[in-house]
């Protein structure tokens, strides 16, 4: 335990405000439970402390964090941090990455940058530092990125001739005089909103008009039919360029559409060329509770993991820069607008339960539209129901699924009583359902359908959780949500998938195959054989079939409302309690007996 280090955190913590996520105590390990803050391999130095959006106010104290170091990492970012450029931080020698951005630091920039010589990025955009940009940040042999983008720097931009420097903005701030030659290299958004002098600074992309020839001066211009000549060759030019980006661009996404999912857990990132410009007017918004901090730049440049292609766009996985991990959704195709967009976000991110997974944020503008949710790594339960990636069949024993059942039976119950109980969830299956920590399904991907344009019946039909009579994602209902609750509880009973086909190609759907196995009186035939092993589970099983077939029935009317399901898979096991006893304690195994089940006659004209 580094016990200085832990110390001077103390000292750190108890002088400014905070909230109450910062969870350190004396007496816990500094190294081990401590929020935001990374010791070395043997736990002798404190090394990184992220501590991003956590409520910290007010100036840095003096001789706190100087005291650490070991520090390579300080990420202080989203705060509303006060005062003066800590000078303490000249201590810090091993700094390598400083993100600072986003608070309300005042005052000029530290004069010599030189004491950090391994200082790779920097980051102090966001806040109200004045005075120049120092010369002495050209001495960072190391540097890959400077942001300093909105604060109220003055004077001229230095000759930072850096060549490792990726990344530079200096844009929104009181810059006068010219780019220097060494940064012409770097777009002119790095150097927007500031006072610069004309275009010699920034020759512009494209000459709009021609240079006007001085009176008098005899034209040593082309020929007329020389400069067809040049217009036809430079649009021919322009056009196999252009046609060659779009090449590039059509064959990069049929690229990430058609590759199997293996091949697409490449890195990347979520930066396109029109996400890329972050719209001033349009900020990520954040929803009480979570504790994330980041913005559209540090989203976009994360590390990112392609999940998957849904409905409704791309899935990526999301490293940050504090070493969390989110799930942003792209959307595709959002038909409304930006009101109707955020009422429905709105109403969604209120939700708090245990069993429907958290919207964390959203952004939304013309260009782009996103959704963050935690991450859930142990996958969906589609993927651990049919051994797509999850830890295979054999994680999801009979306990798990009646707790998945039950988890995702509350959760769509409770988005049912949302927003006057107007809401509704339009797309449950099982890659929407995630489980939570006490093991029970928590429901993900709640009112997108309803927000775009509607899916083609045909493929619609082709997920076999979509109630018969949906011709039209955008009108789901409550009773459309049930009927795919019950294809998903017949899904957890017979491992099947919702849409199966056999080998002679013919597409078996669940709901009607259980229905016609159930008729022939062939019960037993439709558990999942896997469940076999569980001994004196049949009851339960049969009963969760009932509700299954319930659910599905046919006629919308006839299918039982949600807050009544819950209430019925509840009882599957006569407890209503969070913790189910284990069927794996029972010593004895038994086979279920066929025998037929008593289902309403409408249920069974699928
Ligand atoms: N929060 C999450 N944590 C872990 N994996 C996720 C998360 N959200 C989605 N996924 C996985 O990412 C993949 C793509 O998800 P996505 O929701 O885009 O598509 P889908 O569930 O297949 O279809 P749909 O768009 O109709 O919901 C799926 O395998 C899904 O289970």
């Amino acid at each position: 335990e580094p016990v200085e280090d832990k110390q001077a955190l103390l000292d750190f913590l108890d002088s400014m405000h905070h909230s109450p996520h910062v969870n350190w105590e004396e007496n816990t390990s500094v190294c081990q439970s401590w929020r935001g803050v990374t010791c070395n391999s043997d736990e002798s130095r404190v090394t990184a402390l992220r501590l991003p959006g956590a409520g910290l106010s007010g100036p840095i104290p003096p001789n706190t964090l100087s005291r650490l170091s070991a520090l390579e990492i300080v990420s202080l970012r989203s705060n509303g941090i006060s005062g003066p450029f800590p000078d303490g931080f000249s201590e810090l020698k091993n700094l390598t990455s400083l993100y600072l951005q986003s608070n309300k630091f005042s005052g000029p920039l530290p004069l010599d940058f030189s004491v950090w010589n391994n200082l790779s990025v920097v980051n102090l955009s966001n806040n109200y530092f004045n005075g120049s940009i120092p010369f002495s940040i050209s001495n960072l042999t190391h540097l890959t990125s400077l942001v300093l983008a909105n604060n109220s720097l003055t004077g001229e931009i230095p000759d930072l001739n850096i060549p490792s420097l990726e990344e530079l903005n200096l844009a929104y701030n009181n810059l006068s005089g010219v780019v220097p030659k060494s940064l012409l290299r770097f777009p002119s958004s790095a150097f927007a909103g500031n006072n610069l002098t004309s275009a010699t600074a920034l020759p512009p992309a494209f000459p709009v008009e021609p240079p006007a020839v001085p009176p008098g001066e005899k034209s040593k211009g082309l020929s007329e039919p020389a400069l067809l000549g040049i217009i036809i060759g430079a649009s021919v030019l322009g056009f196999v360029v252009i046609a060659g980006f779009l090449i590039v661009c059509c064959y990069q996404n049929a690229d990430v559409d058609v590759q199997p999912m293996k091949s697409q857990n490449k890195q990347t990132s979520l930066k396109t060329e029109s996400s890329g410009s972050q719209d001033k007017n349009n900020k990520i918004v954040f929803f009480e509770g979570s504790n994330l901090a980041f913005d559209l730049e540090d989203l976009l440049r994360a590390s990112a993991e392609i999940l998957g292609k849904g409905t409704f766009g791309m899935t990526y996985k999301a490293a940050l820069e504090d070493a969390t991990t989110v799930v942003v959704k792209r959307l595709k195709e959002v038909t409304v607008g930006k009101r109707d967009f955020e009422q429905q976000m709105e109403v969604v991110g209120r939700i708090k339960h245990d069993n429907v997974d958290a919207v964390r944020a959203y952004y939304y503008s013309k260009e782009e539209k996103l959704i963050v949710y935690d991450y859930y790594q142990q996958g969906s339960v589609s993927a651990m129901l049919h051994g797509k990636g999850g830890e295979g069949r054999s994680a999801l024993d009979w306990d798990s699924r009646l707790r998945i059942a039950i988890g995702a039976a509350r959760g769509i119950a409770r988005i049912h009583s949302q927003h006057g109980g107007k809401l509704v969830h339009g797309n449950i299956k099982a890659s929407n359902i995630f489980i939570n920590s006490q093991g029970y399904g928590c429901i993900s991907d709640i009112g997108l359908a309803t927000l775009m344009s509607p899916i083609p019946v045909p493929a619609m039909r082709t997920t076999g959780y979509r109630a018969p009579e949906l011709t039209d994602t955008r009108k789901a209902s409550h009773a459309s949500d049930v009927y795919s609750f019950g294809v998903l509880v017949l899904e957890l009973l017979t491992g099947k998938s919702p849409i199966n086909s056999t080998e002679g190609e013919q597409v078996v759907h669940l709901v009607r195959w259980v229905n016609s196995v159930v008729r022939e009186e062939w019960t037993a035939e439709v558990f999942d054989v896997e469940l076999l092993r569980y001994p004196n589970i049949e009851e339960e099983m049969v009963g969760m079939l009932q509700i299954g077939m319930a659910c599905a029935a046919r006629i919308p009317d006839q299918r039982p409302k949600m807050p009544d399901v819950v209430r019925m898979v509840e009882e599957i096991r006569r407890v209503n309690t969070p913790n189910l006893p284990s069927t794996e304690s029972r010593s004895e195994v038994s086979t279920p007996t066929p025998r037929a089940v008593d289902i309403p006659s409408t249920s069974v004209q699928q």
